[in-house]
């Protein structure tokens, strides 16, 4: 992401805290000496938790799978090569739903830290960033055979006082072009589903997955989801933020800003499917959860040999 932060004042400032790291089971967790924290498990790099303001600001599945034999349901999977169920006579054909990345183990690579200009003007905030791998010579054979091509992922982790950012550089380390998509898969924590609206779609195209894929224009400013919903708004100005707000008094609980990311899902499973994910619970949790998922995915980036390309997000919650 586009920060303009000063590498850490370590020494000079002697006695300003710095921000701690853990590490156990594959379980990266940091903290900030202002309280806020984030977890990420290595397996899919999924962040699983954003604490801030002494708050879960994520949802996990009270039956997510947590020792790496299913993606985790909750938190921040990562969706990549490929959105959903991969189409037919492409190159991610025999992929799983939405990739490899989500069921892979990631390495970290290391912890960073950063002075960032405080919200008040005298003061500095510190951050923390986590870097996490994943290439091709990692994936198992099975994942190898069915995306054959050279690829680096590095996939960082920042945390601020007030925002979670993630953002995703794919290189291509072969001599073929490939083609991929990918999705910030993000499960927001809500108190109540009939109390959120989205903002920031309004005039929006987008497919409608509940409704074989058909295509519509949002007429809301402020999206009640009352349903199951399934929805890839293209074409979004990844600069303005799409805001989850509260119904009762239009305050902002997570504003989400995003770089070379031009679609946004946005998911909520509802009652039936809820009952019938078996990794998904309690069955009522529906309403205490959102999907706001930053992608690309209604087209294809395409990548030539030795070429790069980045995009993110940032979160930031009301606490
Ligand atoms: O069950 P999965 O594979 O984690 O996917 C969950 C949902 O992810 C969303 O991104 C998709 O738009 C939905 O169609 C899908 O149901």
């Amino acid at each position: 992401m586009d920060r303009s932060n000063k590498p850490s004042a370590i020494g000079v400032g002697a006695s300003l805290p710095q921000p701690t790291l853990s590490i156990k089971d594959n379980i990266i967790e940091a903290s900030l000496p202002t309280g806020q924290s984030v977890t990420v498990h290595l397996y899919g790099a999924t962040v699983t938790s954003w604490k801030t303001g002494g708050q879960e600001q994520l949802f996990v599945s009270e039956k997510a799978h947590l020792d790496g034999s299913k993606p985790i349901r909750g938190g921040i999977p990562l969706v990549f090569p490929v959105f959903g169920p991969p189409p037919q006579n492409h190159a991610t054909s025999t992929l799983p739903q939405h990739g490899f990345a989500r069921n892979s183990n990631w390495e970290f690579l290391g912890k960073s830290s950063s002075e960032a200009p405080g919200r008040d003007s005298d003061q500095t905030d510190l951050t923390v960033k986590l870097d996490f791998g994943l290439s091709h010579s990692m994936l198992t054979d099975e994942f190898r055979a069915a995306w054959p091509y050279e690829f680096g992922l590095v996939y960082s982790v920042t945390l601020t006082t007030d925002s979670l950012e993630t953002a995703l550089q794919v290189r291509n380390e072969g001599q073929q072009n490939f083609d991929f998509q990918v999705l910030m898969h993000t499960y927001l924590s809500i108190a109540d589903i009939s109390d959120v609206r989205v903002k920031g779609l309004e005039s929006k195209t987008y497919i409608d997955k509940t409704l074989q894929a058909t295509s519509h224009t949002e007429s809301s400013p402020a999206l009640a989801i009352t349903q199951e919903t399934d929805r890839v708004y293209q074409q979004l100005d990844p600069a303005v933020p799409i805001v989850v707000a509260s119904a009762k008094d239009d305050q902002s609980l997570f504003s989400i800003t995003r770089e070379a990311l031009t679609d946004v899902v946005v998911w909520n499973p509802w009652i039936e499917k809820a009952k019938s994910m078996a990794d998904f619970g309690p069955d009522e949790a529906y309403k205490n959860m959102i999907c706001v998922e930053a992608g690309s995915v209604s087209g294809w980036q395409t990548l030539e040999a030795g070429e790069a390309w980045e995009g993110g997000q940032s979160i930031k919650s009301r606490l």
